[in-house]
């Protein structure tokens, strides 16, 4: 049998005259060596039972796959007397339910994909749940036993009462009188004109079907009535029939040649509607599925929206603030600290026959800034302490420290080098730790200054003389009290758009899809944009609420610097929560993985969280990072949400306009990956067995 390229068609609606189903050619390879179909023909009269046999693994689901369009053929031809997904019913092997639905609910959102309404379908789910002796309507899914969620997976398949019902083993265990009524129902359906392909296992049921097809090695053996291919095999039952086939095909297929078409065009099975990409009837179903698992799922929605209330309180307490209480150790070789009182540094130090201990009114002034000093006799003992830990840093007075302060500001250019080297306090810090030990110096630079002032104001001297020689104005934007909070709650909130929704929609698409549930919608007609409307709509809802009250705890409860319009913050962290969703759909589109999902989730909210400012300046960041990172998803839309907040930037602002351009770039680009995956990546949704 040889098969080229020229012979190759391409499937049509039209079937042949009184042929519900007609494949010819039919080739389909999953490995090059692993040859599934190998030009099968099949032909299923109208108004008929077609008994599709085979032993497991020889290709009766794939074949159906095909005629559903959940997968491709590599070549050939698939013929439908149907021209809408709406008129097929579909039963897949494994049975792809909402488990986390009731049975009434699983019937609803069918039933809205497939254009029905309440009424009817109410109506058929009475008289399904009664023909297939199903428990309560409101029983969950999850409760069902096996047979039971079987028996639901093909109430699906009949719910809309289709033209063609395609039913994958629907009869795996179930009790033979049960099977009995089902294939009951199926003859009576026939009568009606509607026509059924049903694989099974269990051989004798498929003598009831008006045609056999013997399926082996990727062809059919025979085709035909179950009485006249006993008969033709001179053979008592159906089972010894196809072992003679088989037997025959072996001793054939040795003197065959195996030709695979050369260059192979998919073929999938055409639907009319697969052209319609919106429909509000299938949103409406969609919206209903996806709104009844929200319901459902009120603990995970009430983590969705206190996670981030949680973090952003945490992230005001935890971060930015202060240290507090720091032990230094001091060394005062003027005067016992124990002995420092108010009165120690009473008067002018600059008197002649003065008593004043200035290293007195040091400390105090930087007690002031949250110390605790730890007295010490030798430099030796405490920095063994400084080395061991138990304090942050050394300060040591000299003997005559105040002496040598007054005779160094006295004389000044004339000052001995030793009052100079007295009249400094010397000091050890820790800076192991970065940001406590420049806290820790920028403490003692700013006491150093405060304590000059008092001490010169004691004297009636200009205080001013004490202070740096370099004046701070008011600051143009923020204020002196400005802290790394300020700094960050920007960031922190365009994390939070971003993060959670990217893995709320990630999490419950990639859930339908390794659930085999989103293929099963698809096939009932949903289409791509469909889900993704219904997600973002509803996402949208969660987002809004969970900006709304991060901004909150943000900006009322911590009062973190909004100098800018709220309206303008709003709409950026909405189009940031936007291509979060998009970017988590995206995850799902391309993963077939729930760990690689998240890992790569959250593995780029970190990378996004050091590159977009949040943790340190990008101006400080390496300069090839730097040259980069701009391009990076937050980079602009961070430096926007600062610009908006602590400057007051207005919309039209350069710096904002980027930001929101910048953001609906990263849409565009989420958006067009997931079309180019759905378009171009074969059988996105289909999880692999
Ligand atoms: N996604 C896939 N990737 C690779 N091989 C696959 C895939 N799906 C099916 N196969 C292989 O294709 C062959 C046909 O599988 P298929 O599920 O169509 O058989 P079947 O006749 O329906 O079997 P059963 O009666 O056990 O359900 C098997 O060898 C199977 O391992």
């Amino acid at each position: 049998m040889k098969q080229n390229s020229e012979e190759i068609e391409i499937s049509t609606i039209s079937g042949s005259k009184n042929n519900a189903v007609q494949i010819r050619n039919a080739y389909k390879r999953y490995t090059p060596s692993a040859i599934v179909l190998n030009g099968l023909n099949l032909t299923v009269p109208e108004g008929t039972i077609y008994g599709l046999l085979g032993p497991s693994g020889c290709g009766k689901t794939t074949l159906l796959n095909c005629v559903v369009g959940r997968i491709e053929l590599d070549a050939g031809s698939i013929q439908l007397r149907v021209r809408k997904r709406s008129e097929i019913g579909y039963m897949p092997q494994s049975l792809n339910l909402h488990d986390q639905m009731t049975i009434l609910e699983n019937f609803f959102f069918y039933g809205y994909l497939f254009g029905m309404n309440t009424e009817s379908i109410q109506a058929r789910a009475i008289d399904l749940i009664t023909f297939l002796d199903l428990p309560s309507g409101h029983r969950f899914v999850k409760t069902l036993s096996g047979g039971q969620q079987r028996r639901v997976s093909i109430a699906i398949a009949f719910i809309h009462d289709p033209k063609i019902l395609i039913l994958d083993e629907p009869t795996v265990g179930l009790d033979p009188v049960l099977s009995r009524s089902i294939w009951d129902r199926l003859l009576e359906m026939t009568k009606r004109g509607k026509s059924i392909i049903i694989t099974t296992h269990y051989i004798q049921e498929a003598r009831q079907a008006h045609t056999i097809g013997l399926m082996r090695s990727g062809v059919l053996l025979a085709e035909e009535a179950p009485l006249s291919l006993m008969e033709r095999c001179g053979c008592a039952d159906l089972e010894e029939a196809f072992l003679m086939l088989s037997h025959k095909q072996e001793q054939d297929t040795k003197s065959m040649e195996l030709a695979y078409p050369k260059s192979s065009h998919p073929v999938k099975a055409y639907y009319e509607d697969d052209n319609k990409t919106f429909s509000r009837t299938k949103l409406r179903g969609v919206m209903y599925k996806n709104l009844t698992l929200l319901k459902r799922e009120y603990i995970f929605m009430v983590f969705v929206i206190v996670l981030p209330v949680l973090q952003t309180y945490l992230f005001n307490t935890a971060i930015g603030r202060k240290p507090r209480n720091l032990h230094l150790a001091v060394v005062n070789d003027e005067i016992a600290t124990a002995n420092c009182s108010h009165s120690a540094y009473q008067g002018c130090f600059l008197d002649a026959n003065q008593t004043v201990s200035l290293s007195c009114l040091y400390l105090e002034v930087l007690q002031n800034e949250s110390y605790n000093f730890i007295e010490y006799t030798n430099d030796t003992t405490a920095l063994h302490d400084v080395r061991k830990n138990k304090v942050w840093g050394l300060l040591h007075f000299t003997e005559n420290y105040t002496a040598s302060l007054a005779n160094r500001v006295a004389l000044g250019l004339d000052a001995f080098p030793q009052d100079v080297s007295n009249s400094a306090i010397d000091t050890w810090v820790d800076l192991s730790n970065q940001y406590i030990g420049n806290f820790i110096r920028y403490d003692m630079v700013r006491s150093m200054v405060s304590f000059l002032k008092k001490a010169l104001e004691n004297c009636n001297e200009n205080p001013k003389l004490g202070a740096l020689p370099l004046s701070f104005e008011q600051p143009i934007f923020g204020s002196f009290d400005e802290n790394f909070i300020s700094y960050a709650s920007t960031a922190i909130l365009c994390l939070c758009c971003f993060f959670f929704p990217s893995i709320l929609t990630g999490g419950l698409v990639l859930t339908e899809k390794l659930g085999g549930m989103m293929e099963r919608m698809m096939v009932a007609g949903a289409t791509m944009i469909e889900m993704m409307a219904s997600i973002i709509l509803i996402q949208m809802v969660v987002h809004i609420m969970q900006t709304a009250l991060v901004m909150v705890v943000m900006y009322i409860v911590f009062d973190n610097p909004l100098e800018g319009s709220l309206i303008t913050l709003s709409l950026l962290m909405f189009i940031t929560g936007i291509a979060g969703m998009f970017f988590g759909f995206m995850l799902a589109v391309v993963n077939t993985d729930m760990t690689i999902t998240a890992y790569s989730g959250i593995g780029t909210n970190i990378v996004l969280c050091f590159t977009s400012g949040l943790v340190w300046p990008i101006e400080a960041e390496h300069y090839l990072l730097r040259s980069v990172c701009w391009a990076f998803p937050l980079t602009w839309t961070v430096d926007a949400a600062r610009g908006i907040c602590s400057k007051n930037y207005s919309f039209l602002h350069p710096y904002v306009l980027r930001g929101f351009g910048s953001t609906i770039v990263w849409n565009l680009i989420f958006m067009y990956v997931i079309y180019f995956f759905m378009k171009y990546k074969k059988d996105v949704w289909v999880i692999q067995k």
